[in-house]
């Protein structure tokens, strides 16, 4: 796609099925809006554009691109930023090695991912290999916090027409299993920065023999912001995976592991780690060092382990003899023998549980048979929403979508705030002895007793973004009239000192009658109850909340996540729209290669649409753009209107469709609106097109369906060939070009 010179709004470049997606509409929107004098530009922050942006001695000058990412980055810290952001791929190891060998295999001549780097070159390819890693791009753009909620429209739509849901019985064996002690709600400390403490920290590592090492020097920590450390203990991890394993084959119910590897990109993959080796516990024992000799990481997941010992007939015969004493496993495609364990990113809890959740507490086993499933959440930080959720259905069955109310969130996120900031100082204890963070002071703000093995983390939550937050949940709560919960649990150590913000600026506000302040299990029952009652309820988070509850209530109140208005105001003024709360959907990516279907639900988009160009409208006066962003608001109600959202079966209408009937239903509004004759003039010939031609166009998107289509990669398709899959209609592209 070409680059426009001085773009006024900004729309990303991303993976899988949102950026097929974006071959469709972005030369819509493109065209729409340069009636409006509107530059659209892209900026690439895809997996593949990162890794070719990495690398640019080992490409040739046409192969070179731009850090796009960076770019955003700096953009997004001034009033001026106005970016739809699209979701992409948070990578986990399996993925980036993918992504790799299909560039390498596309004449790119980048250096293999180094899993065991020796030589200086091989440590340098792997240092930059790894900054690609998991979430690397949504925290480097979320210089704001998070306001999540539904539509309006969209609720109405939800209400009226109610997705299926599954049934919850009293007597489900469905549960949540957690640790009991030694993990990180237990251990976890926290300390608010003073004055005199501020500076740059360090983070230590204190050997049993009385030995210092630095583990992370210039860690900034200014006055006011809020510091906490915890640690997760390997042995205590070890012990309940273990009998967790037992207590689910007693049960008579599926294992299954709920990690977030993606966004806690150091802790997560470690503890998914550990429990592919309590799995397969006596496989490690017995053939653990022929195991590490082929290159077995079991934080990368059973898939690729069983790659690398597929040959070795005494390893593979093990396993299957410890698979068949263990419970049932859930599975991810129980086809393709795709288990719970082989990815770490492709169980990713914040869209895993609310799936369960929503099916009445099922899982799919290796036959294919729905099932009860023991949802194993080893921290208990957040573990008791989904427990407590799980509990509220048992008692009082399945939500009822047409009368529910909805639960909106406001989330701190700014600036890297909380556990989602925690990769750069997240550490696997090297030996036995005491971590600590040392003040530039020489204070000691926090220090903690560890075991070799131990995953200890430090994050922080910065004083401005939590003012900004507070602010935000103030706002919200007086344009809604909602109940407004902070979801915060006074006998958390950092929650106490978040409460310690919290309660003077209620006060000083004089909407302390306003807000509750309640524990998480206590605010999941309220909120549930809110909403079952046909209320709203307004949830003020924390950062893991904010992404765990824009994917619980959404999926349960209606049917996904991906119809989300997700707003960033950032707090230099710019703004950022995300689309929808969900990620990339590689799913629907399989489903187009193989049937030329694409039922990627492109509502997201739409919300985000409607909302940056008003925003353009205010920030830079652009009357225009405000008639284009109502236009565009129109279109979204038209969509849900009149059911053109996409289908899931081939055969049926997809993304492509509800594009044709985006673009139709913007231009009649645009044709229909008062406020300016030339925009109404210049879309009326474009309206009248798209309705004549409907038939042709309808017919020749529904034409391609039902064979394999081809997009000349997966991580890096081809612009030609998408182009070709996704815009089919040669009709509907001579109306639009
Ligand atoms: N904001 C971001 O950048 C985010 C990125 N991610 C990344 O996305 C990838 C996939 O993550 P995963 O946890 O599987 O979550 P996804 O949200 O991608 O997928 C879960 C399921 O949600 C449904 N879904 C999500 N979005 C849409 C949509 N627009 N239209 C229709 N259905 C939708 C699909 O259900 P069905 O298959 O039933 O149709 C999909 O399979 C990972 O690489 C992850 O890192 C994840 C979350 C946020
Ligand atoms: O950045 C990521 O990896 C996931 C983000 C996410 O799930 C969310 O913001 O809801
Ligand atoms: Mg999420």
């Amino acid at each position: 796609m070409a680059e426009t010179s001085n773009p006024d709004l900004l729309y990303t470049i991303v993976d899988e099925a949102p950026e097929l997606a974006s071959a469709s509409l972005l030369p819509i929107i493109r065209r729409f809006a340069s009636a409006a004098d509107i530059n659209v530009g892209t900026k690439d922050i895809s997996l593949a554009g990162r890794i070719l942006s990495a690398f640019p001695e080992a490409l040739t000058e046409a192969q070179r691109q731009s850090d796009d990412l960076a770019k955003l980055g700096e953009l997004v810290k001034t009033p001026d930023a106005n970016v739809i952001k699209l979701p992409n791929i948070s990578a986990s190891v399996p993925q980036l090695t993918a992504a790799i060998e299909e560039l390498q295999a596309q004449g790119f001549a980048l250096p293999d991912y180094p899993e065991a780097p020796v030589t200086d070159a091989e440590k340098a390819a792997r240092a930059r290999y790894d900054a690609l890693k998991g979430s690397a791009v949504n925290p480097v753009l979320r210089e704001g916090n998070s306001d999540r909620r539904a539509a309006k429209a969209v609720k109405n739509y939800a209400q009226n027409n109610p997705h299926s849901m599954g049934a919850w019985v009293a007597d489900s064996k469905t549960k949540v299993s957690s640790m009991s002690g030694d993990d990180f709600y237990a251990n976890e400390k926290s300390t608010t920065v003073t004055a005199a403490q501020a500076g740059d920290a360090k983070i230590e590592m204190v050997a049993a023999d009385g030995s210092v090492s630095v583990l992370k020097g210039g860690w900034p920590l200014d006055a006011g912001t809020i510091a906490d450390a915890t640690f997760m203990s390997a042995k205590a991890l070890s012990a309940f995976l273990a009998s967790a394993i037992e207590d689910t084959k007693a049960d008579g119910t599926m294992f299954s592991l709920h990690m977030k590897a993606t966004m806690m990109k150091v802790s997560d993959p470690i503890i998914f780690g550990h429990a592919v080796k309590a799995w397969l516990a006596p496989v490690f024992d017995k053939f653990g060092a022929e195991m590490a000799a082929l290159g077995v990481n079991p934080n990368s997941g059973m898939g690729d382990l069983l790659d690398r010992v597929a040959d070795n007939a005494d390893i593979m015969a093990a396993i299957d003899a410890v698979t068949a004493q263990r419970p049932a496993m859930y599975m991810v495609d129980s086809d393709k023998g795709i288990t719970n364990l082989h990815v770490p990113s492709d169980v990713i809890i914040d869209a895993s549980m609310p799936a369960v959740i929503r099916a009445g507490g099922k899982g799919w086993d290796a036959d294919g048979n729905k099932g009860d499933t023991n949802c194993v959440i080893p921290d208990r930080c957040y573990a008791t929403i989904y427990d407590e959720t799980i509990n509220f259905f048992k008692a009082n069955g399945a939500l009822d979508v047409t009368t529910a109310g909805s639960v909106a969130n406001v989330g701190l996120m700014a600036q890297k705030a909380e556990e989602y900031g925690s990769h750069p100082t997240t550490f696997e204890a090297a030996t036995n002895g005491t971590i600590r963070v040392v003040a530039a002071n020489g204070d000691i703000l926090l220090s903690h007793d560890v075991e070799a093995g131990d995953i200890w983390r430090a994050c922080t939550a910065k004083q401005a973004p939590i003012e900004n937050w507070i602010q935000l949940a103030l706002d919200r709560q007086r344009l809604t009239g909602s109940e407004a919960i902070f979801w915060l649990d006074a006998n958390r150590a950092h929650d106490a000192e978040l409460i310690k913000y919290v309660t003077p600026a209620l006060a000083a506000s004089g909407v302390s009658d306003k807000f509750q302040i309640m524990a998480p299990r206590e605010a999941t029952a309220q909120s549930l109850k809110t909403i079952t009652a046909g209320n709203d309820s307004i949830a003020i988070t924390g950062n893991v909340l904010r992404d765990y509850l824009t994917d619980l209530f959404p999926i349960l109140e209606l049917g996904t996540s991906a119809k989300m208005l997700s707003i960033v105001k950032l707090m230099k003024g710019g703004g950022l729209f995300e689309t929808g709360a969900g990620g990339s959907a590689p799913k629907h990516v399989q489903q187009l290669v193989e049937e030329n279907h694409l039922r990627w639900d492109s509502m997201g988009e739409f919300c985000a649409l409607g909302e940056s160009l008003n925003f353009l409208a205010d920030t830079q006066g652009n009357a225009k753009a405000g008639v284009l962003g109502r236009a565009a608001e129109v279109a979204t109600q038209g969509i849900l209107d009149n059911n053109k959202s996409p289908s899931r079966k081939v055969g049926q209408p997809d993304n492509r469709d509800s594009h044709y009937w985006f673009a139709r239903y913007w231009a009649e509004a645009l044709t229909a609106q008062q406020d300016d004759a030339e925009l109404a003039a210049y879309f009326a010939p474009i309206a009248t097109a798209l309705a004549e031609k409907e038939a042709d166009i309808v017919g020749e998107l529904a034409a391609v369906q039902g064979k394999p289509a081809d997009l000349g990669g997966y991580f890096h398709t081809d612009a030609a060939k998408t182009a070709a899959v996704m815009r089919p209609s040669a009709t509907l592209n001579a109306i639009i070009d």
